[in-house]
């Protein structure tokens, strides 16, 4: 068994919104790096934490974590469509094992997928089916959320899964970290968004253009006066990437959700799948981990950064 971890933010604005071009050569730099180290590695297997945005899951049934044997992309922005590439029958052994460790995580054998697992997918693997993926999708966006030691616990029961495997793993984060584009919410929202959010599968290409009209302009302003979104916290996104670094993830248990929402933006929560992926790899031993990247990017609606660690 050999485990690399990688974890980073994704953003539809890529590509869409960019900022100024030294930044967006700069990520390109590190992206390319860790696309690089994912082939070198080669893995035989991929976990992917994910959330998900209102395209694949809604209020008519929100599970708290997914696991999925089949998964196709909804192809929003400008992400790629297509199925994954999921070895069924392990992924059915992986749901069976993280049950069995007590840890209730639903199944789905036809899943819709966005951006929010297929962008890093394709950013540092170049496709969504280079490499055999088991995608699980945490709820992260939708809430309630249940606590971050439900989630830790099941990155540990999925890490104990992968120690019995003699594979080469790459375990997948994506999102975060810091903040909060205009996706609604539930609560109080006029009947037409509440639909939307319950029951709102497969839009109209036009519904689609209109959702992705909203996030540009929303990234034209985002963090200036006139956005009334909470702005991106880098204060807040580097005092958990040093908790990631530094082992200290137990900390996570004191998480409250509302303080995450209020003080760094709802869309936070995303760094969810974070913490299952280092709760997996810490479940293998002790691990070595290392920022690669931080920077706070308004125009992507991202407290953006890439993490890796690796098997110490
Ligand atoms: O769900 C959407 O339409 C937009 C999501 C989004 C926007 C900006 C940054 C992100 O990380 C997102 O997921
Ligand atoms: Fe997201």
């Amino acid at each position: 068994m050999s485990i690399k971890l990688k974890c980073l933010s994704h953003t539809p604005l890529r590509g869409l919104n960019d900022p100024g071009a030294d930044v967006v050569r700069e990520v390109d730099t590190v992206l390319a790096q860790a696309r690089a180290e994912v082939e070198a590695f080669d893995p035989e297997l991929i976990v992917i934490f994910a959330p998900d945005h209102y395209n694949g899951l809604f209020y008519d049934l929100m599970p708290p974590f997914v696991i999925a044997t089949a998964a196709e992309s909804v192809a929003d922005y400008q992400t790629l469509p297509g199925p994954l590439s999921i070895p069924r029958d392990l992924a059915l052994e992986m749901t069976k094992f993280i049950l069995d460790q007590d840890v209730d995580i639903a199944l789905s054998h036809r899943l819709q997928v966005d951006h929010g697992c297929t962008q890093t997918l394709e950013e540092l693997t170049g496709s969504l089916t280079r490499y055999p993926a088991i995608p699980i999708i945490i709820n992260s966006v939708a809430p309630p959320f249940g606590p971050y030691r439900r989630v830790r616990k099941l990155g540990e029961a999925v890490g104990k899964f992968l120690a019995t495997l003699n594979k080469r793993v790459l375990i997948l984060g994506t999102g975060g970290l810091s903040h909060e584009p205009p996706v609604p919410l539930l609560s109080g929202a006029p009947d037409e968004i509440a639909n939307f959010l319950i029951a709102g599968r497969n839009p109209t290409p036009e519904a689609r253009a209109a959702r992705q009209a909203r996030t540009i302009a929303a990234g034209k302003i985002y963090g200036t006066e006139a956005c009334a979104q909470t702005p991106l916290n880098e204060e807040w996104d580097l005092a958990f990437i040093d908790l990631l670094t530094n082992r200290r993830l137990a900390e996570v248990d004191d998480f409250r959700i509302d303080e995450i929402s209020k003080a760094a933006g709802r869309s936070t929560h995303e760094v969810r799948t974070w913490v299952a992926a280092f709760a997996a790899l810490a479940a293998t031993g002790p691990y070595a981990a290392r920022k690669d990247y931080y920077r706070a990017i308004n125009e992507w609606i991202a407290g953006y950064g890439v993490v890796s660690a690796e098997q110490a």
